[in-house]
């Protein structure tokens, strides 16, 4: 699980500036290690088109070996057959999820140490800490919870897989792994990048030369 997490992309129709399926394969040839489809906020895809899409991503995620994970929509996450499912505090309960994904993977939204138990009791497989920066891809994000929050959850629970999210750039994903993070969990570091392989590779380079370095 750990390693799966090293380089997490997250990403959704509205977060592309071209083609979602052309994103992900520069992103897939740039060394992601694990993808979120994760269609929300304005302008989003519904029902059939958004299914559709989904579909088409996970076709690619499928070829290269990548876990396909899905946010929020456990039914689209079963209906696919998808590798995994990432529900929020505020979505369908963790516990009932897993109850009805198997042994998919069950990935938790957490803000602090009591969230990440709770996850843990729930038998989530990660926890997805965040937004760790100011992050310009959630509109109701909750506030910055910084490196700190990162080293105080790792210094109580020392094996749980931990990705951070929100607002990590090329500048700041080594002092996140550093900080005791598993990988980094990015949507516009990759999105809004001019050359989204070679940015993708660079910041898969970042993570995985830290992660090495211990
Ligand atoms: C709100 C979220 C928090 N964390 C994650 C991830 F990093 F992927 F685990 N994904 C989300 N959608
Ligand atoms: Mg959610």
């Amino acid at each position: 699980m750990k390693q799966k997490l090293s380089l997490y992309f997250v990403m959704g129709s509205v977060d592309c500036m071209k083609d979602p399926l052309a994103v992900l394969d520069e992103a897939i040839e740039g060394g992601i290690t694990m993808f979120q489809f994760r269609e929300k906020g304005k302008g989003a895809l519904t029902g059939v088109a958004k299914y559709r899409l989904a579909e088409k991503l996970f076709e690619r995620c499928l070829a290269h070996n990548i876990p396909f994970i899905v946010n929020d929509d456990v039914d689209l996450a079963l209906a696919l057959q998808a590798d995994g499912i990432h529900v929020g505090q505020e979505d369908e309960a963790a516990e009932r999820v897993r109850d009805r994904i198997g042994n998919k993977y069950l990935g938790v939204s957490v803000h602090n140490l009591t969230e990440v138990k709770k996850a843990l009791a729930a038998h989530a497989d990660y926890v997805g800490l965040g937004p760790i920066f100011p992050t310009v891809s959630k509109d109701d994000a909750k506030q910055a919870c910084g490196l700190t929050m990162i080293e105080h959850i790792r210094a109580h629970e020392k094996h749980v897989p931990l990705v951070a999210i929100g607002g990590i750039t090329e500048q700041t994903a080594e002092q996140v792994i550093k900080a005791g993070a598993d990988g980094i969990a990015v949507i516009s570091a990759i999105c809004r990048a001019e050359h989204i392989c070679e940015q993708t590779k660079r910041l898969y380079e970042i993570v995985m030369r830290t992660k090495q370095e211990g």
